[in-house]
Formats: structure tokens, sequence, C-alpha cells
């Protein structure tokens, strides 16, 4: 094929009947291919380059689409790609569509086996992708992973300094720039470590991350929320300070605080802000630490690694925790929660307990972890005095953030996003209820919520005041009853150095349930 274009290439444009002839050719050429085996059709493609360079004066550079020895796709395919789909792909003929990154539009990319040309500074250059069918045309299961493709550009050889030097450097800028100009958000999770073949699959599926949460919507203390802005905006621009003292890439956020809180919608409201993709991690899925290893590798730059409730997966010893069935999905009182663990290929004891605290560290701040660079890693928990110190030191954990009960700077934000209102007469009681009940941003939202189509303000901030005088009460009654079984069972003394159980149940970030004068 390269042969031919070449040929005709270079005798510039003559009879009809030879360009008839010609097209003739490469569309039968095209035809024939599909249907090649794929080691014939290797073994004819090499032919024809050989003969090529052997008559021909031009050159041809190929792009793999994977390198030999490293992981995921290589960064030169992908730049070439998307280059040649944002500036040449009018030009091809036969084109793949799929949805564009807005999803209101299909974007079209240039089909396997197509040929485009571009002029650069009065060169011409010719683009083709080729694709190579695993050897021996096995049809399993996982075929398509062994295919593979590459982009050939061809161009005569006096513009050979004129490619090295700028033609290159500008493919790739310009597809480095429409890959971000196309970026859409991916919500990735890690897929069961292997396939009922035992062939190792993909390692992340993705879908379109959706997630309408943004730092606007998320309450929390003002003051909090512009320092956490204030971090990540370091950490995105920050690529030649980390390099200028010597430090990867990456940054450790530690979301703790009762469920309900808002730790997931801020891990959404910060992929929204820097316009990063999520990967989820489910820790207990994966086989081992050298599995964990691979998927840190398979994560691409501009993402927030994410291992919710790490208290779950990883205990003090650095084993796994044993697999346990979760009942369903409402949370404990104490918002202990247990993620189900899928069974385990091989299915020995040996195999479940691989992933181990040490692997967990050197995902966090290992060698590897270094690779690529700009990418957050964030860790949420409900008890994170149950965390091992080592895990959440800072330089691992940089940032520890804690999400608390909703104040009433976080119920403002609440009740504007909610309810569209900035004040109201019912906000002097409600601030006052807050600083004595504790009561999650979720609880809070929820009862905010109009229940009607109507939207009616007043009712839904009744309903709030309503919902925190009964959780008032309910805390009094039980801080009642546990202050006369404590009469009953416990001397003076140790009434005065033990603080209440129900305190203790709580936590320490917890306010007290009862009204500051019934504490004095
Ligand atoms: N701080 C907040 N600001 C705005 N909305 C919130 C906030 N906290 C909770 N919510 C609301 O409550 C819902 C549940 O919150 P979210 O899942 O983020 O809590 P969480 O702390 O991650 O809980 P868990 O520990 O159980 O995972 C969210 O979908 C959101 O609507």
């Amino acid at each position: 094929m390269e042969m031919i274009a070449g040929d005709v290439h270079a005798h510039g444009y003559g009879w009809a009947g030879v360009w008839s002839a010609v097209a003739s050719l490469i569309f039968l050429w095209s035809m024939v291919q599909q249907y090649l085996p794929a080691q014939l059709e290797e073994y004819l493609t090499a032919l024809t380059r050989r003969l090529q360079a052997a008559i021909t004066p031009y050159v041809t550079i190929s792009i793999d689409e994977h390198v030999p020895d490293s992981f995921g796709r290589s960064e030169a395919y992908l730049a070439a790609e998307a280059y040649l789909s944002a500036t040449c792909a009018s030009g091809a003929r036969r084109l793949r569509a799929d949805l564009a990154a807005d999803s209101d539009r299909m974007s079209v990319a240039v089909d396997d086996h197509e040929e485009v040309v571009d002029e650069f500074r009065g060169a011409k250059l010719w683009w083709r992708k080729t694709k190579t069918l695993p050897r021996g045309n096995v049809i399993s299961w996982s075929a398509h992973e062994e295919e593979r493709r590459t982009y050939c550009l061809t161009f005569h050889q006096r513009h050979r300094g004129l490619v090295d030097a700028l033609y290159l450097p500008h493919v790739l800028a310009e597809g480095r720039a429409a890959t971000v100009r196309n970026r859409q958000r991916r919500l990735f999770t890690n897929n069961p470590s292997s396939d009922w073949s035992g062939y190792d699959a993909r390692v992340w599926s993705h879908v379109k991350l959706e997630h309408p949460s943004t730092f606007a919507t998320l309450g929390m203390d003002p003051d909090k929320k512009r320092d956490i802005i204030d971090d990540l905006e370091m950490f995105r621009d920050g690529k030649d300070y980390y390099a200028s003292v010597g430090k990867a890439w990456k940054r450790g956020y530690l979301l703790f605080g009762p469920p309900g809180t808002g730790k997931s919608t801020m891990i959404a409201a910060m992929a929204k802000y820097l316009d990063y993709d999520v990967y989820d991690l489910e820790l207990t899925s994966v086989k081992n630490n050298t599995e964990l290893r691979r998927l840190f590798i398979e994560t691409k730059g501009k993402s927030i690694i994410v291992v919710e409730d790490i208290d779950c997966s990883i205990d003090l010893t650095g084993k796994r925790k044993k697999k346990k069935k979760k009942s369903s999905k409402k949370k404990s009182k104490s918002g202990d929660k247990r993620k189900k663990v899928p069974p385990a290929p091989g299915g020995g004891k040996d195999e479940e307990n691989k992933v181990t605290l040490s692997g967990l560290l050197n995902f966090i701040d290992g060698l590897w972890s270094a690779c690529g660079g700009e990418r957050i890693i964030v860790f949420t928990t409900n008890h994170k005095e149950k965390l091992d110190p080592a895990l959440i030191r800072r330089g691992r954990m940089d940032v520890h953030i804690e999400m608390s009960y909703c104040c009433f700077e976080s119920f403002k934000v609440l009740a504007k996003n909610y309810l569209h209102v900035a004040d109201h007469e019912l906000f002097h009681e409600i601030q006052q209820l807050l600083g004595e009940v504790n009561m999650t941003p979720a609880d809070v939202a929820e009862n905010l919520m109009p229940k009607s189509k109507k939207k009616d303000v007043d009712t839904s901030l009744a309903r709030l005041v309503k919902a925190l005088k009964e959780a008032k009460e309910e805390a009094l009654a039980k801080a009642l009853a546990g202050a006369e079984e404590k009469e009953e069972t416990e001397d003076d003394d140790e009434e005065d150095d033990t603080s209440s159980s129900e305190e203790e149940e709580n936590g320490k970030n917890k306010k007290l349930y009862l009204p500051a004068k019934w504490e004095e």
C-alpha cells in the first residue's frame, strides 16, 4: 500500500486511466486486507515496506499503540490519534464514530486501514492506521486485547529534518491540546482480578463522571472550603514546584467524619473543580500487592484515586479483613461499613490476605507511585482513630479534612441550594438548634428537600425545625436515661473522671446532644 501511494505521490498527476487503476488497486487492497490471515497481512506489509524503502524516496515512521515492556497505550499514539481526529479526519473516507465528550454529538476518528493526507509548511505527509490481529488469528474471549494498532507516517525523505524538528512536536502538542479540549471526566472502577478464563483483562472500566456536586453546593465552613480550594490550586499548578523540591507530583487527602457529612460529595466537587478523572479503588477486590501496583500504574494523570472507608479494607496489622456479607445498604449506628468481597480467583485462603499495609504504603509513596504524576489520592473513613498512623502521616496523607456535622454556615449553603433562600424568619431558631444538636448535612438536606412541586420554603424550614427539636428531645431523653443508669451503677468518683458513654460512642468529633443550659 505504501509503495503504491509512494509511486502515485512521486509521479504526480498523470492519466485519468492510471488514476482510476490506482484507485481500484487501493480499494481492492483495502478489501483484501480485511480478509487476509493476520500473518500473511503482516508479511505483505513488511515486504511492501522493504520494497518501498529500496525503490522510493519515501520514509515511514511507525507509532505503535503499545510500546513493549510498558503499561498502557503509548502517549505518542494517543496524541497522533487526537491530532488526526482534530485536523485530518475530514479527508478520510472511512471513519469511526463515537459519542463525543459532551455526549450531545458524535465525534469521528480515522478508521483502521484508512489513509489521510496532511500538509505542513509545504510538505505533504500521509498517515495510515493499520491493525494487526493476534497471532494465529485465534478467536478467543480476550482477542480484542491483543489487536495491535499502528499509525504509519510517510513523507518524502527531503522533509526528514522538518518532520523530526517541527512536525512531530507539532503533532504531539496539537494532539495533547485536542485531548484536553475533548476531555470527558470519567469514573473508573477496578475490575475483579481476572475473567473466567484466567486471562488478565482490563484492570479498570469506566463510566462518564456526572456527579453534579461542586464546591458552591458543598455545605461546609467557608474558610475551610477556601483553604481546600487554595490547596488544590497549588497542587494543580505546582508541577515545576514539585520537581524543584524533588517530590513526586501527587498529594494525599484524608477525609474523615461521620456518615452523611459529605465525604463523597467533597471528592466529586474536587474532581469537578480540577477537571480530573476519579478512580474508585475497591481494595477488597484486589488480589495482591502486585495487582495493586498494576492498578496504580494503569491510572492516568489528572486523576483522583479514591479508597472509600479505608478502615474497612485494611486492618491495623496490615492484613485484609475477612469477607463479610453486607446485610443491607444501610449503615450501622456507628457508621461502620463492611464491603462485600468477591471470591478470590483460585479461591484459596492464602490468596485472600495478600494486600498488605506495606503494599498500600508502597502504593501511596513507593517508587512506582511517582510514575506519571498529577495524581491525588483520597482515603475516606468514619473512624480516623482506627487507622495505622503510618498510613496517614503527613507526606502520605498531606491534608486531613474533618467533615463534621452541619453548622449554620453549611445550613445556609444547603438552604440556598435546595430552597433558593438566603434569609428567613426561622433561620435564627435553626442556628440555635444547630448549635445544640448534631445533625448531618445529609439529614438537613433531606429535611429541606421540597416534598411537592410547589417548593414551599416555609414548610421545608418548619420541617427542619421540627426534626431538630425532635432530635434534641431524643438526645435529652437518652442522656437522662444514661445519667440515671450511671448513678445506679457507678460511684461518684468514677462518674467524675469518665466522660459519658454516649459521648464516647459518638466519638470526639461530636458535640454533646445536650442543650448548653441543661449541661450547666
Ligand atoms: N456537606 C454537604 N454539603 C452538601 N450536601 C451534602 C453534604 N453532606 C452530605 N450531603 C448530602 O448527603 C448525601 C450523602 O452524602 P455523602 O455520601 O457525601 O456523605 P459521606 O460522608 O460520604 O457518607 P459515607 O461516610 O456514608 O460515605 C449527598 O448526596 C449529599 O446530597
